[in-house]
Formats: C-alpha cells, structure tokens, sequence
C-alpha cells in the first residue's frame, strides 16, 4: 500500500497539543525541531507546506506561572497571547536553521465564515506559499468565545486545506493512527490502516481526547478528514513523535492512517458551488460571454456584463444569466456588487483606475465557475 500523499504539492499539517507541549508544560522544542528539519525536507522536495500548531495555551500557562488549565475564559485567553508568543519565536527560530522564513496566521471561525475574509485569508496563505515561507497557523483565542470556537486545531486544519485546496492534511498526534477503540481504554484495539474519509463506521471508533492537554480527542480527527475530502484533500492520522515520519510519507510510505478523499479537486468545489440553492445576485451577460463561458469554458470579464442584479459583497456566490434570463453559470464573484456595477462594461486594465485596487482581472475566475 502506497501512501496517499506521495504525489501531493500542497501540504497542511497539524500537530497538537498532545505532542507540540512537554506533557503540558510548555513547548518540546526538541520536537519542534524536529519537525521544522522534517518540513525543510519536504520542501527540499518542491511541496509547499502550512503548519497548522496548538501549544499557545500550554505554553502561556507555563510562562504565566498556571499549574492547572484555567477555567476562566479570559485567563485562557490570557495563556493563548502570551504564549503565541512562544510558539512564534521556536518556530521562526527551528526554521531559520534551514533557511526557511515562518509568517504567523491566526484565525477565527469568523474570518472563514465570510466570504470576503476568506478570499483575503486563502490570497495570503496562497502569496506567502509562492513566496516561500511556511505559514504557522493557530487560532486566534484571544477574541473568541467558547460559542465560537473551533476549539480544537484538527477542524481548523481542515478548513484551511479547503481554503487553499491542498492535496493532503496530516494530522499528527500522540497515537500512531485511529484505532478500532481508543487504544488507552481498550488493549486489544488494531490500527485502521487505511478507510474512506466520511466512513460513518470510523466516527464510531473515535473517542475524545486521551489526556488533559488535548482538545479534539480522534473524534475530531476523523471529521477534519470527511470535511478535507469535499474539497478532494486525502488525510494521515500519523504518530508524530517517529523522527522521520514525514519524511517517509513523502517518499510513499503508508504509515499511520489513511483516510482516501473520493472526490477530485475540482469536482468538490464546483459541487458545492452547484449545490448553492440561493446565490446572492445576478450578473446579465452579453452573448459574447455568454459563449466565452458555455462553449469555450473561459473566465468571465467585467467587460461581458451588462447589468447587475441584487446586492452582494466580494466572495458571494452569484449567477451568470443571458439576455434572455437563462441561468448558465454559478460562480465566486471576485468583486461586489457596487463595485461590479462600475467595472462591468469595462476592460480589465481600467479596474485598477476605476476602483483603486485589483482583485484579479476577471469578475469570476473560470476556476471558480460551474456550468449549470
Ligand atoms: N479510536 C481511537 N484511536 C486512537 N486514539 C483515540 C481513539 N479514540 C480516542 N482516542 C484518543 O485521542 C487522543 C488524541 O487526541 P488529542 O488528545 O486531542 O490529541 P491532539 O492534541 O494531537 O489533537 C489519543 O491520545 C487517544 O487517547
Ligand atoms: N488553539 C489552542 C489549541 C487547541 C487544541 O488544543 O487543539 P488540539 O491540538 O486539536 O487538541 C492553543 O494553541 O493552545
């Protein structure tokens, strides 16, 4: 059995509270030392990496002198400042020992949620790929509640391999995989080597988190891969105290569990956009776009529209109708609608002047459409 990720060029992968702290008491630089090493190598061979970290809470209690995790959600917000602190001075540092650049991201539900944010958010991570750096992404725990949470980093690594389309999320934690049983309550528990991401059978296998330290539990970690597969991503359940285990995953080796996305890239975004029963407004487009879309499969150009219906911001989701009123397309509008209504009718090279910045040259990207 080959490794799912062998072939994949864009890479998230999360480690957690579990391994990222020393049994709770702040950080194990060792590890993540170990890991930057790890994660060179994988650049070294052309893959863009995103590190999804936990640890900013273990680490601030350290520093701020907390024997046990507060329960008070401004202390706990307290230890999350404090100790992203931590976590962005090991990793910079871990990884300019191979000449690697580090950029910190921190998120929210809310910068996912909408539309807008979210381009911004995947834009950054996709620039700061291009440029060469690895991003360190947490979540921001400072700003947010208990209501609002993702609580546990295996859901924000998900979302973030479906913000910018990655081909595999490994989650790497204190147990070599998912096992049929919680393997610290149940002796007799086996690795699941391999299974279908979305499998109902393996949430049913997965309990909480095994120590006090952990947020997620396997739980987390199965539904972080039935969410990264509807965007096509695969995800590795993986021990993440083996010093080579990225290593060997990139070289094909299939280790840990394997949970297959049966879904292409492409085909999962454009399903969820097809599957958008009320999009937010409409573009009318003349027939010469309506043929560069429905028969040449191109981008869709302000300078194609002729009228803009509805009001919606940038990032919604919106419809492409002919003169006639028949919906052809749907699609992820790179402008809003104020500002689709002062660039339509115009060439791409007038938008910068027009509107004093430049989201792409196309209204919709041919990426983000589908035929209907
Ligand atoms: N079926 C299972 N297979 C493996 N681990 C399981 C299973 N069910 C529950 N767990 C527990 O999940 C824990 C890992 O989750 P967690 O503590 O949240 O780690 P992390 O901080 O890496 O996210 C394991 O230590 C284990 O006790
Ligand atoms: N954002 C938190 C981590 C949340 C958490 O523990 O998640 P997980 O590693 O999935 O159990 C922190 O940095 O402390």
């Amino acid at each position: 059995m080959k490794s799912v990720i062998q072939n994949a060029q864009r890479i998230i992968i999360k480690v957690g509270s579990s391994l990222v702290t020393n049994d709770g008491r702040g950080l194990d630089h060792g590890a993540i030392a170990r890991w930057a090493a790890q994660i060179a190598g994988l650049r070294a061979l052309g893959k863009q990496v995103v590190l999804v970290s936990s640890g900013a809470i273990a680490e601030g209690m350290l520093r701020l002198g907390f024997e046990q995790r507060p329960t008070d959600i401004h202390e706990l917000q307290a230890c999350a400042a404090v100790g992203q602190m931590g976590l962005a001075q090991i990793y910079e540092t871990s990884f300019r020992a191979h000449q690697l650049g580090t950029a910190q991201v921190l998120l929210t539900h809310a910068d996912l949620a909408d539309r807008e944010r979210y381009l911004n958010a995947r834009s950054t991570l996709t620039t700061l790929l291009r440029l060469g750096v690895v991003p360190i992404i947490n979540e921001n725990d400072t700003v947010v509640t208990d209501e609002i949470k993702f609580g546990d980093n295996d859901t924000l690594g998900a979302l973030v391999a479906n913000l910018i389309e990655a081909d595999a999320l490994i989650i790497l934690t204190d147990q070599h995989g998912l096992y049929s049983a919680d393997p610290r309550k149940d002796p007799n528990a086996v690795l699941i080597q391999q299974g279908e991401a979305g499998d109902p059978a393996l949430e049913a296998m997965a309990g909480g988190a095994g120590s006090s330290i952990g947020r997620g539990g396997m739980l987390t970690k199965i539904l972080a891969a039935k969410r990264a597969a509807k965007s096509g991503a695969h995800t590795i359940i993986a021990w993440g105290r083996d010093s080579d285990v990225l290593a060997r995953l990139a070289q094909g080796e299939a280790i840990g569990t394997q949970l297959v996305a049966q879904t292409g890239h492409l085909t999962a975004r454009k399903q969820w956009m097809a599957d958008h029963l009320h999009t937010a407004g409409q573009v009318v487009l003349d027939a010469g776009a309506v043929q560069k879309l429905s028969k040449e499969g191109k981008s869709l150009l302000p300078i194609g529209v002729i009228e803009v219906k509805g009001e919606f911001g940038r990032g919604a989701v919106i419809t492409c109708v002919s003169e006639q009123g028949v919906a052809l397309a749907r699609g992820i509008c790179n402008y809003s609608s104020t500002e689709t209504r002062r660039i339509m009718r115009k060439p791409s090279s007038e938008i910068e002047a027009l509107l004093g910045f430049v989201e792409g040259q196309e209204l919709i990207h041919r990426d983000n459409l589908v035929l209907i």
